[in-house]
């Protein structure tokens, strides 16, 4: 049993009205999950401000309101709290309430544009093969010991973020492993917690719709470094650009990896094909089932972290060594008859396509032709569509621009956008099919034997986003569809 008290520990007060010698049933940040003795949490969101529900939730139950303007209007019996930012002093409640659990698990968090998934899910499985008990918060699921927990966000809500920790720690696990989007450190939903451990993967081009400058993108990357203690580590990709910037303020231990130049986890490509990736790390040589150049820098950095937590080096490279990628990133399948390879990928930003881009073609032998189906997202970054649909023509044979979660906008000016700004080379070499399964079998349709047809955008999703509405859509599931039929 918790009161208010125990769970402000930590919350910068400005004022409180009332008593705080109550005991509280949960915390919430919605009001219409408010219940009997509920402490509600007002924040100003990017769509409505939280202040306007203060009384729903009263009616609801909550017996506490943490807000950052008092309302002139007092409900009796109810505690009022002012604090600064309502969005930080909702981690630090929830954390309170969920009983810290962030101190009772070795937290590590990955951050970066592209990678965070992969990374994420290879330390996940990593530390399961060292014999360890582990939790993963990720875009394609969350995990407590190979339990799956389905995930609606890259990084959940600051509420159920803690919930899913404080479970983890129940169901017995040491590790837990996650991802930090630049959305949930801007909104603080990491709040509060504690980190052992937090990774960078790269920064380029997404997200300009709600960040809205580059600058203002690298600085909510940076300030999760910012956060760490000094007793965590920070390690960085120093052949990105940013890589150095995001650990210039850290109080927390400097590490590197590269693949480029000295640093503490230096790695070297010796092949790189589709039976996998030959590299040394730090010297010793391995054979690892992941595909592509980006998938080395991921590899590193697993590695580094895990060096970083006291495993043995050796048990790492040879778990590693046998460990397959996350869903739906670089899974390719090949036609029995034809053998045409399709690949399923999530690329969904420029730098990302022109990273998977350039590992097929790495990957071809002869004059295989390459496909590109892609799309970009409704009510998302718009200015990465003319420069996504300049990148699939630049490093594809042919292009079908499609339709990836229209969401709430028209498809056609979702294609329209991709198609501005395309040099007149270009134009020659796509289409634009918005039915995103028609899409699919046309490019295969078009494939001759051996060719590679990259689909990209949506890899493990499940579903189309149409007006609100999610149906039913796998990319894996259209391409063996298609390959069934033409092995008839
Ligand atoms: C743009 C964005 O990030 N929005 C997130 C944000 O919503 P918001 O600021 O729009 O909230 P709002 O609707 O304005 O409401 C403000 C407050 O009032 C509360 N409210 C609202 C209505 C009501 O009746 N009662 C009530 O109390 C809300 O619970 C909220 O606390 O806060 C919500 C609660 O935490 C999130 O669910 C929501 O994620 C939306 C659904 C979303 O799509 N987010 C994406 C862009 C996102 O977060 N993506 C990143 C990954 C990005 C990457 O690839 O790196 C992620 O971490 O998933
Ligand atoms: N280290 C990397 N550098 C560049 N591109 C990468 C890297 N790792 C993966 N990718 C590419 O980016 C895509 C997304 O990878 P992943 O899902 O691991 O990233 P993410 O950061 O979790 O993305 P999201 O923010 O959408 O959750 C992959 O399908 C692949 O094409
Ligand atoms: N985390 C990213 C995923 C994009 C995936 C793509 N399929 C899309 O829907 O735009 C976002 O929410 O912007
Ligand atoms: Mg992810």
């Amino acid at each position: 049993m918790k009161t208010l008290a125990d769970i402000l520990y930590k919350v910068p007060l400005k004022a409180v009205s009332g008593s705080t010698d109550v005991v509280v049933s949960g915390v919430q940040i919605d009001s219409r999950k408010a219940s009997n003795r509920s402490v509600f949490v007002a924040v100003k969101g990017v769509a409505i401000d939280g202040h306007k529900f203060i009384d729903k939730a009263i009616e609801l139950g909550a017996i506490a309101v943490v807000c950052e303007e008092l309302p002139s209007q007092q409900k009796e019996g109810v505690t009022y709290v002012q604090t600064e930012s309502t969005a930080e002093a909702a981690g630090i409640l929830a954390h309170n309430f969920y009983g810290q659990p962030s101190q009772k698990l070795k937290l590590v968090g990955v951050t970066g544009t592209n990678g965070k998934t992969t990374i994420a899910t290879l330390l996940y499985k990593l530390f399961i093969c060292l014999g360890y008990q582990c939790g993963l918060v990720s875009t394609v699921e969350n995990i407590i010991n190979g339990k799956i927990i389905p995930s609606t966000h890259t990084t959940p809500d600051a509420i159920s973020l803690n919930a899913l920790l404080k479970q983890m720690v129940d169901e017995g696990c040491e590790y837990a492993f996650m991802e930090v989007s630049s959305h949930a450190v801007h909104q603080r939903r990491i709040a509060g917690l504690e980190f052992v451990g937090a990774l960078f993967s790269n920064i380029t081009h997404d997200h300009l719709d709600y960040h809205k400058t580059f600058d203002e993108y690298i600085k909510a990357k940076k300030a999760f470094f910012d956060g760490l203690s000094s007793s965590a580590f920070a390690i960085t990709n120093i052949d990105d650009k940013r890589g150095l910037v995001m650990l210039q303020n850290t109080a927390a231990k400097k590490l590197s990896y590269s693949l480029r130049s000295m640093a503490d986890f230096k790695g070297k490509i010796l092949e790189n094909g589709l039976s996998g990736l030959v590299m040394t790390i730090n010297d010793q040589e391995v054979h690892f089932r992941l595909i592509g150049e980006f998938n080395a820098y991921n590899l590193l950095a697993v590695y580094g972290a895990a060096v970083s937590l006291g495993q043995d080096k050796q048990e790492v490279l040879q778990c590693l060594s046998n460990t397959t990628g996350a869903e739906g990133r670089f899974d390719y399948t090949v036609s029995p008859k034809e053998k045409v390879i399709a690949i399923v990928d999530y690329a969904h930003t420029p730098d990302a396509l022109i990273n998977v881009l350039a590992t097929i073609k790495k990957l071809r032998q002869g004059n295989e032709q390459v496909i590109t189906v892609v799309g970009c997202g409704g009510d998302r970054d718009k200015t990465k569509r003319p420069v996504m649909g300049e990148v699939a023509c630049e490093h594809s044979d042919k292009v079908i621009f499609t339709s990836d979660n229209p969401r709430s906008e028209d498809p056609m000016e979702i294609l329209n956008d991709m198609e501005t700004g395309l040099p007149v080379s270009a134009k020659r070499k796509y289409i634009a099919i918005a039915d995103r399964k028609q899409a699919i079998k046309t490019a295969i349709s078009m494939a001759q034997p051996e060719d590679i047809v990259l689909v990209a955008g949506k890899g493990h999703e499940k579903y189309q986003e149409i007006n609100g509405v999610k149906h039913h859509f796998d990319d894996k599931e259209v391409v063996q569809e298609m390959f069934e039929l033409l092995n008839k």
